[in-house]
């Protein structure tokens, strides 16, 4: 890729929309806290560990990915995690980032609720004081589990809801539907809380019109296989449904073969709201500019597409208005003085 480009993606003011904070945990910090925790890691190294990431799908991930979570025990730990991804954030010009964490895959730990959310948003407050980026936290249900269990989740949440801008849904996706959770979104909604899912990542597009229809969500968390319905594209598109996409993540998790594969650009040019996002980074090879990298050179993006993505995702974002038109106002700015 030209170096002008790289540069042009480095700088480039953008929120991250789709970021699982325990997806970022990289393993020589799973190695630090487990060694601080008195916790042993069933990995003989750093090393050996990193040498485990060769996904065949999404479950080979996610039994790697709920493993090493149980090095995260304490308050503290939750803060040094979230600590951790917020300061490459700043490095990488994130100025907006929604954070999504799995209270379940804790809590079925016995690490209490309250251990991670203040950890997380102490974390996240630190960051604001220290020049950025700000932040939401999102509350993922484990879809793999009970309806009822999503449900004793949002009741362990109800001190902190404060502290927590919506609810997601997310971990194995084939056979378990979105409509699963109407109820426990409906009561979410009616809490105050903004909704999203995960939908048409391994599951299929009719998954994705579920999560709008029934879970009334927002925002959909990859959506990207509504590209084999064209009906579907164009409902996304004309209700400006934006897609929190995550390029290198769908690549490591062998939803399409190599990059030139992905629908991102067709979604993108159907009039799309396409967002780009890293999902779980320590995992997955790269943070944000990574991905926007990994796009930029298999499809050829110049200034003006890389300008629209960092706009959808600030659009797409739960900022106010008046904070979405400072922050589309800066990239606009950006793109004057650095665009080609
Ligand atoms: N990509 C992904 N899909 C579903 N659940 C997840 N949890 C963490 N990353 C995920
Ligand atoms: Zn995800």
């Amino acid at each position: 890729m030209s170096s002008v480009a790289q540069d042009f993606i480095a700088g480039l003011p953008k929120a991250e929309l789709h970021l699982h904070i325990e997806g970022t945990l990289e393993p020589e910090m799973a190695f630090a806290l487990a060694e601080r925790n008195g916790v042993k890691l069933p990995y003989a190294s750093v090393e050996a560990m990193r040498r485990l990431y060769d996904f065949q799908n999404l479950a080979d991930f996610l039994d790697l990915y709920y493993q090493a979570t149980q090095a995260l025990l304490t308050e503290r730990d939750f803060y040094d995690l979230a600590r951790a991804y917020l300061d490459r954030a700043r490095e990488e010009n994130v100025r907006h980032a929604e954070i999504f964490f799995d209270p379940q895959a804790h809590m079925r730990r016995g690490v209490p609720f309250g251990a991670v959310v203040e950890g997380l948003s102490a974390a996240l407050n630190d960051a604001v004081r220290e020049g950025g980026p700000t932040s939401r936290l999102l509350m993922c249900f484990l879809r793999d589990l009970d309806a009822a269990d999503a449900v004793a989740t949002l009741e362990a949440a109800r001190p902190w809801l404060d502290r927590i801008a919506g609810v997601g849904l997310d971990s194995a996706e084939a056979g378990n539907p979105p409509g699963k959770f109407t109820e426990v979104y409906e009561r979410a909604r009616s809490l105050g809380l903004r909704a999203v899912a995960h939908a048409g990542e391994e599951g299929p597009a009719a998954y994705v019109a579920e999560a709008l229809d029934r879970l009334k969500v927002e925002r959909i968390d990859h959506g990207v296989h509504a590209i084999d319905d064209a009906a579907l594209v164009q409902r996304l598109a004309r209700e400006r449904v934006p897609l929190t996409v995550c390029p290198l993540s769908n690549i490591r998790l062998c939803v399409y073969p190599d990059m030139r594969a992905h629908p991102i650009q067709r979604l993108f040019e159907a009039g799309v709201v396409v967002t780009v996002n890293s999902d779980d980074p320590a995992y997955f090879g790269g943070y944000v500019n990574e991905n926007y990298r990994a796009i930029q050179q298999a499809f050829t993006l110049g200034a003006a597409e890389l300008t629209q993505l960092a706009k959808n995702s600030f659009s797409a974002s739960f900022l106010s208005d008046t904070e979405k038109k400072e922050r589309i106002a800066e990239v606009d700015a950006y793109a004057r003085t650095n665009g080609t």
